[in-house]
């Protein structure tokens, strides 16, 4: 085809659920006017999000017995199997729930859980994990938040709300992982059609329609990442939205910039501002420019909200902080009591509403935790105690437990520690005993300080590698081994003087 002039048709649609394309299309045109054709023949489809948020790591949702999940949980966490279980057996009554006929479906609430253990015993990251390995949103808060000075009576719909945020990141993950290979290749196009139009002979010129092949050529080089370091120029309208590009350089005059610059400001009335960068520099930015017409549809806002109704679980912590012991009349006052009425509503089920739309309640998963040492489940609002119908207890921690802790999880304390070094040339090699001596000081402070569970271990860990990690990036290409006697060097003195360790430790 060959004419003298270009005519830009930016493919757009109004229609609901339907994503604005935004991309550039070159057409030939008798004259170099800079008339825009909206053209709603191709559109995008926003990709279906599945309700159903279980995405799981492996063989897909079906595969998700209980005794999978906790197989799953035993790579991150050590011991607790009763707790394991519990939620694993939660998860899967979701997966029952979905296949049972609706209206019967709506009967089953979630048999919400309450975790009794120690701080820093896994009772967090059993929950945590859980919702990692189900794809489901999660949010944890502290109990005690709402009783704060100043808090007082905080509103509790605030959990959910920040549920379905969280909700939202993940639908935001899922479809962004979902359209990246399309997106990508939009913005190939998008470029190639650019350095192309560059390469067109002037306005006026007869043989205007850049060969194919030429076009083949282009696309080649842009893959192989050899037109990265060409200048384009993007204006960008107020950092972030739709630009504009222009080939610099060149000299065929022809103004693509201007085009596309006049069309912006006929779709957007936008600010602009022009920034020079070289294409491999443009190319993440356009990518994430086209990426926000899928990530902002009110289809992402839906879909959360029901990801977070069905799948979501919320984690509150410290529990017992909130309860007063009938007999002793000793924790909680009268008004931290009142949080558990507070809360009451939002786990009997009810609707809250979000910037996003109402969440219902109904059958979100709550597992409440607490340590429980001055005041018993039985204290609790007697309604609250019947939404946390299963009771696991979680147990504290031996010396044995912080030495698998250490050890044994995929990605172990030592590992992250090894894997640090490592990007300094360092090889830090940890021997057997060292790693039974981290475990003993840490248990021997947990026991005579303060017990925070498998949280000492980073203290006590963090002491032992200060200085190789201080001096590490002087040190490229050595090895250190930590054996028994420097562990005792790093952290021993202190195991003697409690008073010492209280604040080191
Ligand atoms: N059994 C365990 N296995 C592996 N890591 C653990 C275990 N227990 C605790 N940890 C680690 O210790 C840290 C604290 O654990 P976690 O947050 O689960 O404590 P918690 O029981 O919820 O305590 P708290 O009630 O004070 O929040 C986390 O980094 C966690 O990975």
């Amino acid at each position: 085809m060959a004419t003298s002039a270009y005519r830009l048709l930016f493919r757009q649609s109004m229609k609901p659920g339907v994503v604005r394309t935004g991309s550039w299309r070159w057409a030939s045109s008798p004259s170099f006017s800079t008339s825009v054709q909206r053209d709603t023949t191709t559109e995008t489809e926003l990709p279906v999000v599945t309700t159903s948020a279980l995405e799981p790591d492996e063989g897909g949702e079906d595969a998700l017995t209980p005794a999978k999940v906790v197989e799953m949980l035993d790579r991150y966490i050590v011991g607790q199997r009763e707790a394991k279980r519990a939620v694993a057996v939660a998860l899967r009554n979701r997966w029952r729930r979905h296949r049972i006929p609706e209206g019967l479906r709506e009967e089953i609430v979630p048999k919400n859980i309450l975790m009794i253990g120690p701080t820093g015993c896994g009772k967090t990251e059993i929950a945590r994990r859980l919702a990692k390995i189900a794809y489901a949103p999660f949010v944890k808060v502290e109990a005690t938040k709402f009783t704060e000075v100043g808090f007082h009576g905080r509103d509790v719909d605030q959990i959910i709300r920040d549920l379905v945020d969280n909700a939202i990141s993940l639908q935001r993950q899922k479809v962004r992982a979902r359209v990246v290979k399309e997106v990508e290749k939009a913005v190939e196009n998008r470029i190639v059609n650019m350095v192309v139009g560059q390469q067109r002979p002037a306005e006026g010129d007869a043989n205007v329609e850049a060969p194919p092949e030429n076009k083949e050529e282009v696309r080649k080089l842009y893959c192989e990442g050899a037109l990265d370091n060409r200048k384009i120029q993007m204006d960008v309208p107020d950092g972030r939205s739709r630009p504009s590009v222009e080939i610099i350089g060149g000299g065929s005059g022809f103004a693509v910039n201007e085009l596309i610059h006049r069309m912006e400001k006929v779709f957007k009335a936008q600010k602009f501002e022009r920034q020079e960068m070289t294409i491999g520099e443009a190319k993440p930015l356009l990518i994430e420019i086209e990426m926000e017409k899928y990530l902002n549809s009110d289809q992402i806002s839906k879909d959360a909200i029901q990801l977070a109704e069905s799948d979501g679980i919320v984690f509150i912590d410290e529990i017992d902080k909130i309860v007063t012991n009938h007999e002793t009349r000793h924790g909680a006052d009268a008004s931290s009591e009142g949080v558990q009425r507070d809360l009451l509503p939002i786990i009997e089920g009810s609707i809250v509403s979000t910037k996003y739309g109402n969440v219902n309640t109904d059958h979100i998963l709550f597992i409440c935790s607490g340590a429980f040492h001055s005041c018993k489940p039985s204290d609790m609002l007697a309604e609250l105690q019947g939404r946390l119908p299963i009771r696991v207890e979680l147990k504290g921690l031996t010396r044995e437990d912080l030495y698998r802790i250490l050890t044994e999880p995929e990605t172990n304390m030592i590992k992250q520690q090894q894997l640090l070094m490592k990007t300094e040339d360092i090889d830090l090699v940890f021997t057997s005993e060292a790693i039974h001596e981290l475990a003993a000081v840490a248990a021997e402070v947990n026991r005579s300080v303060d017990n925070i569970g498998a949280r000492r271990l980073h203290t006590v860990l963090e002491r032992v590698v200060e200085d190789i990690s201080f001096h590490a990036p002087e040190r490229a290409g050595d090895t250190y081994t930590v054996d028994k006697e420097r562990v005792r060097q790093s952290v021993g003195d202190l195991l003697h003087k409690t008073d010492l360790s209280r604040f080191v430790l």
